[in-house]
């Protein structure tokens, strides 16, 4: 039996995020070119946060796309975007670039629930498009000025959405998560791998998802 991989089509990352090629990475996919996108990621006035996540993600998809269709290497390529959006409520949360607004997130977290939504969106040259939206659920501990004013010291709530990373020191303020862990750093990997898969890009060596 030939037990190489079959031939991969080009996959572009619409990303500038580390931590989203790292988790693809993680999966073994290894995309063929990074395509980051500058969009303005302003909500909607009223605009819900999954619909928030579900837009910038098919947006910053198709931005990439035009650009994709401009380069003979990419040719009949699949595009990977994400988004992440972090709210309490129907709150959204920026995505912090300044200390305050880091710690006015902190403080509206600690002790209190909230959800993360990450949308992915899989398009491919000839216009077609599958997207999803992971929901997940996350409660942080009550946190003391001094956890604040230390977390705020480390800068790893820098460009996060909601002002925190879990996958850094943070992970310690999470006392509960329901959902999808790899979402919440920006790319939930399980729905990551089954688009790809329902596009017959072959992961895991096209086993993943077969039932025999
Ligand atoms: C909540 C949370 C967010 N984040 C990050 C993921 C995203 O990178 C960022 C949310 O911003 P996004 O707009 O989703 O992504 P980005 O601007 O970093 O990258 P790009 O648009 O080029 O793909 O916050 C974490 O890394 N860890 C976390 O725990």
């Amino acid at each position: 039996m030939d037990k190489s991989l079959p031939p991969r089509r080009p996959l572009v990352l619409a990303s500038a995020s580390p931590r989203r090629l790292a988790l693809l990475q993680q999966i073994g996919i290894e995309p063929t070119a990074l395509l980051p996108t500058d969009l303005d990621e302003t909500p909607r006035r009223n605009e819900a946060p999954r619909a928030l996540a579900s837009r910038l993600a098919l947006e910053k998809a198709f931005a990439a796309r035009d650009v994709a269709s401009k380069r003979d290497d990419l040719a009949d390529s699949l595009i990977l975007a994400g988004d992440t959006v972090v709210c309490v409520g129907r709150r959204i949360l920026p995505k912090c670039e300044i200390r305050e607004e880091a710690q006015d997130c902190l403080r509206l977290l600690s002790g209190r629930a909230h959800r993360v939504f990450t949308g992915i969106a899989l398009c491919t040259s000839n216009g077609k498009t599958r997207e999803r939206v992971v929901e997940s659920r996350l409660r942080f501990k009550r946190l003391s000025g001094r956890e604040v004013e230390m977390y705020l010291a480390t800068d790893e709530w820098r460009g996060k959405a909601g002002g925190y990373a879990i996958q850094g020191q943070a992970a310690m303020f999470v006392a509960r998560l329901i959902g999808s862990y790899s979402g919440v750093v920006g790319l939930p990997l399980y729905e990551t791998a089954a688009l790809l898969v329902g596009e017959g890009y072959p992961v895991l060596g096209g086993r993943f998802g077969d039932s025999g």
